[in-house]
């Protein structure tokens, strides 16, 4: 997998062309966690193949005894998880968040699962004990080894009623895969529903669980012994969606944007509208072009990321970026993630100091033009926001660890390549 991986970006290219959005990474990687319980055959369609999180999803299935196959031409997935067995690893060294998914599968084929710790981006407190609680409700024992969760429950899972005290959205879908695999049923009270926790109820129901859900927040779920196969297509990432459309308003480039999953973001493209954006847009696709801007420019504006279906903290770095180009002062609520802020030090490198941060809180003052810097990347979207900030500088930049940006954005440097843009990667060769 990519390490060390440093981008050499040339500022002042302006993008123009079309960029298809691909598979949600936050629907892909759970579909695929969850096809382990099935006890046919799974082709998940549309998916992210070249995702980093994907891959290391893909390679712990096999190191496991799962049977994967990935077709990048078709981006199809085939996932064969009869032959799955809890196997000891020589590391448990997975950089991905949702590594606890990938219980309930082990739990059903061999009684005990050895995940690593869950991983993911730094983004402040991401606590895991609700995955525990989860497993512990199920009727498990968990104990925490030094390198890897053990989690066992040799004769399954048992049914209980699991009630989180705040809405989770990884406990949610550890939940709902790990009561699947239950023949009885399974009450989550306080269950949060996104529209990547709604396609996984789907995937589970194409398999034959049954799932109940009651208002916004109430989750019956009567799983069987014995569940089918699945052709079931990933649904376009909304967060990627966001990104190409805000890079196109800041760069005066003109791009369309395709497969953009509408439903799912309403509430993030009125907060453009707000800014004074007016998009042209059918049923799957958005054009951007300077001519979007109402007023010839971005209004400066306020808002709070939360919970959908509001705008969720994985936007709020390419909102940042938006305010930074705005005519005057926008502010940015995120007491979801108060600590997501590192990637903020590294865009003033580029913006002279434009943003001021404290836990939760980040004042914008529009309007300075990018210059050239190197930064580092801090986190999967931080890594992307610079990245873009470097194409909008006036001179050559160095972003590092770019690695963290293709944890969510597949295929970035040849969706970049057909919007005319080129930037320079290289991977360091270490002994
Ligand atoms: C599948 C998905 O869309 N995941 C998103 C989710 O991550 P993730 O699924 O990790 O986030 P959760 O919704 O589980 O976490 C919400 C809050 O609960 C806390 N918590 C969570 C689990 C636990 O066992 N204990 C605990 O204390 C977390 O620290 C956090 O403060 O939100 C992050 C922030 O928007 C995003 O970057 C991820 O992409
Ligand atoms: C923080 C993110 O992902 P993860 O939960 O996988 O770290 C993200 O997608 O921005």
């Amino acid at each position: 997998m990519k390490k060390n991986v440093t981008a050499k970006i040339q500022g002042g290219q302006i993008p123009k062309g079309k960029v298809r959005v691909s598979g949600a990474k936050n629907a892909s990687t759970r579909l695929l966690a969850a096809a382990l319980i099935a006890d046919e055959t799974v082709i998940l369609t549309n998916f992210p193949t070249e995702l980093v999180d994907a891959q290391y999803k893909i390679d712990f299935i096999r190191k496991n005894g799962g049977n994967v196959s990935v077709d990048v031409a078709s981006e199809t997935v085939e996932i064969d998880a009869k032959l799955l067995d809890n196997r000891s690893l020589d590391s448990y060294d997975f950089p991905i968040r949702t590594t606890y998914l990938l219980v309930p599968g082990l739990i059903k084929r061999s009684g005990v699962a050895r995940i690593p710790y869950p991983g993911g981006c730094k983004i402040g407190d991401r606590g895991y004990d609700l995955h525990l609680m989860v497993w512990r409700t199920l009727g498990a024992e968990v104990e925490e080894k030094p390198e890897y969760i053990e989690v066992r429950a040799p004769k399954g899972f048992r049914s209980g009623e699991i009630n989180f005290p705040i809405s989770t959205i990884g406990g949610t879908e550890n939940a709902l895969i790990s009561a699947s695999i239950i023949p009885e049923a399974t009450i989550i009270k306080n269950a949060y529903i996104s529209p990547e926790i709604e396609s996984l109820i789907a995937f589970l129901r194409t398999l034959g669980v049954k799932i109940e859900v009651v208002g916004n927040s109430f989750i019956k779920v009567e799983g069987s012994n014995y569940l089918r196969g699945s052709l079931f297509q990933v649904m376009p990432d909304r967060i990627e969606a966001i990104t190409w459309i805000v890079y196109g308003i800041i760069s005066g480039g003109n791009i369309t944007v395709e497969d953009v999953p509408f439903d799912t973001m309403e509430i993030p493209l009125i907060h453009l509208q707000h800014a004074g954006i007016d998009l042209y847009r059918n049923a799957k696709n958005v054009i951007v072009s300077p001519e979007c801007l109402v007023n010839g420019r971005i209004q400066p504006f306020e808002l709070a990321c939360g919970t959908h279906p509001g705008i969720i903290s994985d936007m709020q770095p390419f909102y940042t970026l938006l305010g930074l180009h705005a005519d005057g002062i926008s502010r940015i609520f995120d007491y979801r993630y108060p600590e997501r802020l590192k990637y903020c030090e590294e865009l003033n490198k580029f913006y002279d100091g434009a943003l001021s941060c404290k836990p939760g809180a980040i004042t914008i003052n529009g309007g300075k033009p990018a210059r050239p810097s190197e930064a580092n990347s801090t986190d999967l979207r931080g890594s992307m926001a610079v990245v873009i900030a470097a194409l909008l500088s006036n001179g050559q930049s160095t972003i590092h660890n770019i690695e963290m940006a293709l944890r969510g954005y597949n295929n970035l440097e040849h969706k970049l390549s057909d919007l005319g843009i080129h930037i320079e990667v290289e991977e360091a060769v270490t002994a």
